[in-house]
């Protein structure tokens, strides 16, 4: 009896915070671990359908860095990355489109609807959803030692997000799973760093919550121990004192881009443990790293 009632206790834990987000944009960026494991990949789509039917309006996308990897290395094609980008040349990014656009993505919306989701896949080219251009790199010349502009091909940043298309997915109960891949003005398509596309897209949709999976417990000080909240005003100290480095760079930069963009708690957490998401959006401890506008 009493594994009964702890069962409703952990169920009503969970009330104050569904009727907090009832309604509400929560946009996930799925990638690393979680989408490679079977029971994780399972645990993922689950997680999202449960958030559907309770009234959240969730919203994929998702990366798939290794996966365009194995292909290029299938067909010898050399990968290359400056900054943490990967060089993209036009044989690349046909590679990349196919890889994100076709299995990476068609996986995911396969897994959803299995589960009983009705999730529908798209590239930011649908419904004209991610306008890019072509990404400026600065690096310094080793020769010179200057800072230059050098080129890394047909990667992009997002210029601007046109929402509607999703915004008519949500409104028809379809889940929109997004890969990240964005056309220029004269339509060429652009290979574009998935954090990045997720920080734009929920900058855009306003969403309550903007989730990070990655392969780690979230933002660590330099002793290693987890940092749970993070106001986006001490980001560049954190940055500068090189607690911050690395991968996690772009990632807490994204964090604090969909804050300033109006996106109310971005959160940075392990997607190598099973159901996550929901950890982190419906326990009041939740998991990982947030990031918000904490001290007002
Ligand atoms: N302060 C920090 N806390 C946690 N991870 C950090 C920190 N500074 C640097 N990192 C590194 O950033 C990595 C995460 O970035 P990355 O590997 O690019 O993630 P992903 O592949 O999920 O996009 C971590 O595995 C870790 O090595
Ligand atoms: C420009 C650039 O690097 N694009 C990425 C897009 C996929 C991605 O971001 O996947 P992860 O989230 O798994 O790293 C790439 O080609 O790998």
């Amino acid at each position: 009896m009493q594994e009964l009632i702890n069962k409703a206790n952990v169920l009503m834990e969970a009330l104050p915070w569904i009727k907090n987000f009832y309604g509400k944009t929560i946009v996930i960026k799925y990638g690393g671990n979680a989408m490679v494991e079977e029971k994780l990949k399972e645990g993922f789509a689950r997680d999202i359908i449960l958030m559907k039917y309770i009234g959240l309006n969730p919203v994929v996308v998702h990366g798939g860095g290794p996966q365009i990897g194995k292909v290029l290395e299938a067909m010898k094609i050399e990968s290359n990355f400056i900054q943490g980008m990967r060089v993209t040349d036009s044989a690349t990014m046909d590679v990349v489109e196919m890889v994100l656009g076709g299995k990476v993505n068609k996986e995911i919306v396969k897994n959803i609807n299995l589960h009983g989701g009705k999730a529908v896949g798209l590239t930011g080219k649908d419904g004209g959803l991610i306008r890019a251009r072509k990404l400026e790199m600065k690096a310094v010349n080793p020769e010179t030692l200057t800072p230059e502009i050098i080129d890394i091909g047909m990667v992009g940043e997002v210029e601007s997000v046109d929402p509607t298309v999703i915004s008519a997915l949500e409104e028809s109960n379809f889940i929109p799973v997004i890969a990240p891949i964005g056309v220029g003005l004269n339509g060429e398509t652009y290979n574009i760093n998935a954090d990045l596309v997720a920080g734009r897209i929920a900058g855009a949709l306003k969403a309550e919550k903007l989730i990070l999976l990655t392969d780690i417990e979230g933002v660590k000080d330099k002793q290693g121990k987890l940092i749970s909240t993070i106001d986006v005003g001490r980001v560049p100290d954190l940055i500068n004192d090189e607690t911050i480095s690395g991968g996690m760079i772009p990632k807490i930069n994204c964090c604090v881009d969909a804050v300033e963009e109006g996106v109310f708690k971005a959160h940075i957490i392990d997607g190598r443990m099973e159901h996550a998401c929901l950890l982190e959006i419906f326990t009041d401890k939740g998991i990982g790293t947030a990031v918000a506008r904490f001290d007002k």
